[in-house]
C-alpha cells in the first residue's frame, strides 16, 4: 500500500483517470497531402496518447517520484499538476500552495532583471512585497547569483536559471514541490546543495513529486514510486519495488 504512513493524512493531489493526447506533426511530400486533402482525410498529424488512463492520490507530506524511461510521460503528468497544461479527460485536483520547477527559465521574463524575475516569481507564488523584502538576501545568497542579479535573465545560462528559481520556490511557503530534470542543468556543487534542501523539506513534511534519473537521489528522498510507461501507470507502491518495476 503505497504511503502507509499518510493513510492517515489528507490529500494534496489527486489525479482521477487523466489521458493527454499530443499531435504529432507529419511532413508529406504535397502530393501526398492533395490526395489526402481531396479525400477528406487529415494527413497532416496524427494523435499520440502521451498519459493514458493514470489514477492516483498524493498525500500531504509524501515524496513521490514519477519514474519511466524517456519520453513515457513523466514530465506531462508534472504539468498536468502544475496546472500549465490540462488534461483532455479525467482531472487533476491539488489543495495548497504549489511550486514548480519543470521547465529551465519558466516563469522568468527574458527582459527582466534576475532582481525584478525574483520578485515576479515570489508574487506569482503569493508572497507580499514585503515578506519577498525580508527574504531577498536569503534567495539570492541561496542562488549564488548575487554578481549578475541585476542582469537581464536572457543573458543567463541555465544553470543560473535554475539557481534563481530554485531559491526562490524554497524560500515561499509552500505545501507542495515539484521538481523535475532541471535540477541536472547545475553544477555538482550546486545539486547538492538543492538534494540536501530538498530533504530538509521532505522532513519538515513538505508534499513532494519528484521526476529525476537519479536513483540515488530518488532513494534518498523519495518513499514511494509511480512507474509510467508509454504514458500508462504501471506500478504504484514503495520506492525500491517501483525502481526495480521500471527497470523491468
Ligand atoms: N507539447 C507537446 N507536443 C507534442 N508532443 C509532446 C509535447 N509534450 C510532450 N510530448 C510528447 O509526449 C511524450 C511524453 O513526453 P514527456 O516529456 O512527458 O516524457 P518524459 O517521461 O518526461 O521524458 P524524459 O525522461 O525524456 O524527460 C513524448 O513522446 C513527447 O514527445
Amino acid at each position: 500500500m503505497p504511503g502507509d504512513t499518510a493513510v492517515q493524512a489528507r490529500p494534496s493531489i489527486i489525479v482521477d483517470h487523466v489521458s493527454k493526447q499530443f499531435l504529432l506533426r507529419r511532413a508529406h511530400a504535397f502530393k501526398e497531402a492533395f490526395v489526402g486533402w481531396v479525400r477528406g482525410k487529415d494527413v497532416s498529424s496524427e494523435k499520440f496518447l502521451a498519459l493514458d488512463d493514470v489514477s492516483f492520490t498524493i498525500h500531504e507530506g509524501e515524496s513521490v517520484a514519477l519514474l519511466g524511461f524517456n519520453g513515457s510521460g513523466k514530465s506531462t503528468m508534472l504539468k498536468l499538476i502544475s496546472g500549465v497544461m490540462e488534461p483532455d479527460d479525467g482531472s487533476v485536483l491539488v489543495r495548497g500552495r504549489l511550486a514548480g520547477l519543470i521547465e529551465v527559465g519558466a516563469g522568468f521574463h527574458p527582459d527582466l532583471t534576475g532582481r525584478e524575475n525574483v520578485y515576479l516569481n515570489a508574487a506569482i507564488l503569493g508572497m507580499q512585497k514585503d515578506e519577498i523584502d525580508a527574504r531577498y538576501d536569503d534567495i539570492i545568497a541561496f542562488s549564488e547569483v548575487e554578481r549578475f542579479i541585476d542582469q537581464e535573465v536572457k543573458h543567463y545560462s541555465s544553470g543560473m536559471f535554475m539557481r534563481l528559481a530554485f531559491s526562490v520556490a524554497i524560500h515561499c511557503e509552500l505545501d507542495i514541490l515539484l521538481v523535475d530534470e532541471v535540477l541536472s542543468v547545475g553544477d555538482a556543487p550546486f545539486q547538492a546543495k538543492c538534494r540536501a534542501k530538498i530533504e530538509e523539506l521532505s522532513r519538515e513534511g513538505k508534499t513532494m513529486v519528484i521526476v529525476s534519473h537519479d536513483q540515488e537521489m530518488v532513494r534518498q528522498v523519495c518513499d514511494r514510486g509511480i512507474v509510467i510507461r508509454q504514458g500508462k501507470q504501471v506500478y504504484d507502491g514503495p520506492i525500491e519495488p517501483a525502481i526495480d518495476a521500471m527497470m523491468a
